[in-house]
């Protein structure tokens, strides 16, 4: 064990940015029963170091610091809110790479990724710190002569926040960075599988700046009594979740019993649909960056590939070439561009699926086993011959797996990509006008990429509809999941 902290150590600039000890109430500390818990890295299979376990004591000390601390963090003026986030992006921006080897250490996605996702990650710290010169209130007209009326924006309260081991940066900094720029108090719980790239992330924002309590990292196994304690303590008043749309169920029925505002980023089903007018090449390259990005393992990673009868064969020929050209391995390893899965369980489910399609009568085109590298390595593939039938259709992979469905017309493939629970992300290639105007505004989906199968950016709104989730992260509309208007009727 010793020997993998040190050999992650040794990698990094500044070493210290490797934490073993949780972020809580502005000290770093142990759990208060001294447990721990192991971080493993998926690569290699090992353990890097151990984190503290903390309890929902502990959890309940970082929330009462968060109520005290942002008394005077919401006091102080938008500009001094967002000078001390400038230097926290500036941070993250400057230590870009060994945030990205933590990253790639516990999660396993490939360095240039992992590099990407920490520009992402800070721009979101970016943007909301210049969004919090700009929460403006409202004055509306009276409705009687001696009435004024005034609209105040103010923070929600203490947020807490529960975020996945697929993005573990730029997850919690699309929930940290609009709640902490409008004064609120922030605590987050990132994946346990995933904690070390939050503590870094931790440590930058309290070298910049941000008063102690601001910002609590909870690393903890015991995810169901930390969602309990944010759900029952009275001081949480809003609830921040990326994850499963199943936890997403469980956390919206507990946080009911206070009446807690959430926002919830769930599973996706992403369709991707490529027409017979499409630039081929073009949608090939859209496909491989939407469905292979951290290897099939993101909520708006394309699941259901709906390709034209006409050009069905030709496109899968030309995506089959391009996913046999992908280098599976270490994501530390030069050149490598797929890593492996984060766990047995998620190689077990990419079977299971690619077991139904053959079952169901599909084609392996190319891939569809473990990978030699052993572990939970496995082969990009391609299936073919997918039908609505299949698990597939209606469950979302998470992992390299490239399922084609056929289709004839515009009407039935519309119909469909919206036969699902899911509305997150969803993608199509066509060329004529008419068509594009008339798919984007019939796709029942939170994000439509026309021509593209990167959508991601922290100047749009990002989320999604029916059970993938409530309320918008990024964007100007990502503040306003963190505020509360107050209605304010002056009488002269
Ligand atoms: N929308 C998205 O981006 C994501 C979608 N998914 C989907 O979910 C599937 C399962 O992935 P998984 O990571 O297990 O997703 P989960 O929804 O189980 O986990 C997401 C986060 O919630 C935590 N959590 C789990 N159970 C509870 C609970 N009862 N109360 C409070 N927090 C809880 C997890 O903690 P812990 O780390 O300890 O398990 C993790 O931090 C994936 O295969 C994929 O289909 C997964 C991740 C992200
Ligand atoms: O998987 C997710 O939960 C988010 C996808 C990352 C992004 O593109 O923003």
């Amino acid at each position: 064990m010793l020997d993998t902290v040190t050999n992650l150590k040794s990698l990094l600039k500044d070493p210290s940015l490797l934490c073993t000890k949780a972020l809580v109430a502005g000290e770093w500390v142990d759990a208060e029963d001294g447990k721990t818990f192991a971080v493993m890295n998926p690569a290699r299979g090992d353990v890097i170091c151990t984190v503290p376990d903390l309890t929902r004591a502990d959890t309940a000390r970082a929330i009462k610091a968060a109520e005290v601390a942002m008394k005077d963090w919401a006091a102080r003026t938008g500009k001094e809110r967002a000078a001390v986030m400038r230097k926290w992006f500036e941070l993250m921006m400057a230590n870009q790479e060994d945030l990205a080897l933590i990253l790639t250490a516990e999660m396993g996605k490939p360095l240039a990724e992992a590099r990407g996702e920490i520009a992402y990650g800070a721009s979101f710290i970016e943007w909301f710190g210049e969004e919090a010169k700009r929460i403006y209130g409202e004055t509306i007209p009276g409705h009687m002569r001696d009435k004024r009326i005034t609209v105040l924006k103010q923070p929600i309260g203490v947020v807490g926040s529960i975020t996945p081991w697929n993005f573990p940066n730029a997850m919690i900094a699309r929930k940290a960075g609009p709640a902490i720029a409008v004064g609120c108090g922030f605590v987050c719980r990132p994946a346990s599988e995933t904690p070390l790239s939050a503590l870094a992330m931790g440590l930058l924002g309290e070298r910049a700046g941000l008063p102690k309590g601001i910002l609590s990292v909870i690393t903890s196994s015991r995810a169901s009594d930390i969602g309990k304690e944010f759900c029952e303590n009275h001081a949480v008043r809003k609830l921040t979740f990326t994850g499963s749309t199943e936890v997403g169920r469980i956390l919206l029925r507990q946080a009911a019993d206070q009446v807690m505002k959430c926002s919830m980023e769930l599973g996706g089903n992403a369709p991707f649909i490529v027409f017979d007018d499409a630039d081929l090449d073009a949608a090939v390259e859209g496909a491989m960056m939407s469905k292979f990005r951290n290897n099939g393992q993101t909520c708006v990673c394309a699941n259901r590939i709906y390709v034209q009868a006409g050009v069905y064969d030709t496109f899968a020929e030309k995506l089959a070439a391009a996913v046999r050209k992908l280098n599976v391995g270490d994501g530390l390893k030069d050149g490598v561009t797929t890593g492996p899965l984060i766990s047995a369980d998620a190689v077990e489910k990419v079977e299971e699926h690619i077991a139904d399609v053959v079952a169901g009568g599909g084609t392996i085109v190319t891939g569809g086993a473990r990978h030699e590298l052993g572990g939970t390595f496995f082969q990009p593939t391609v299936v073919t011959g997918v039908t609505q039938a299949m698990k597939v259709a209606t469950e979302e992979t998470f992992g390299p797996v490239a399922p084609l469905f056929k289709f004839e017309t515009e009407a039935e493939v519309i119909e469909k990509a919206n036969a699902t629970i899911f509305g997150l992300a969803s993608y199509f290639y066509a060329r004529d006008v008419g068509r594009i105007t008339r798919v984007q505004e019939g796709l029942e989906y939170g994000i439509v990429g026309v021509n593209t199968g990167i959508i991601s950016t922290e100047v749009a709104p990002f989320g999604g509809v029916k059970q993938s989730g409530l309320g918008r992260e990024g964007s100007h509309h990502g503040v306003e999941d963190y505020l509360e208007l107050k209605y304010v009727c002056l009488s002269i």
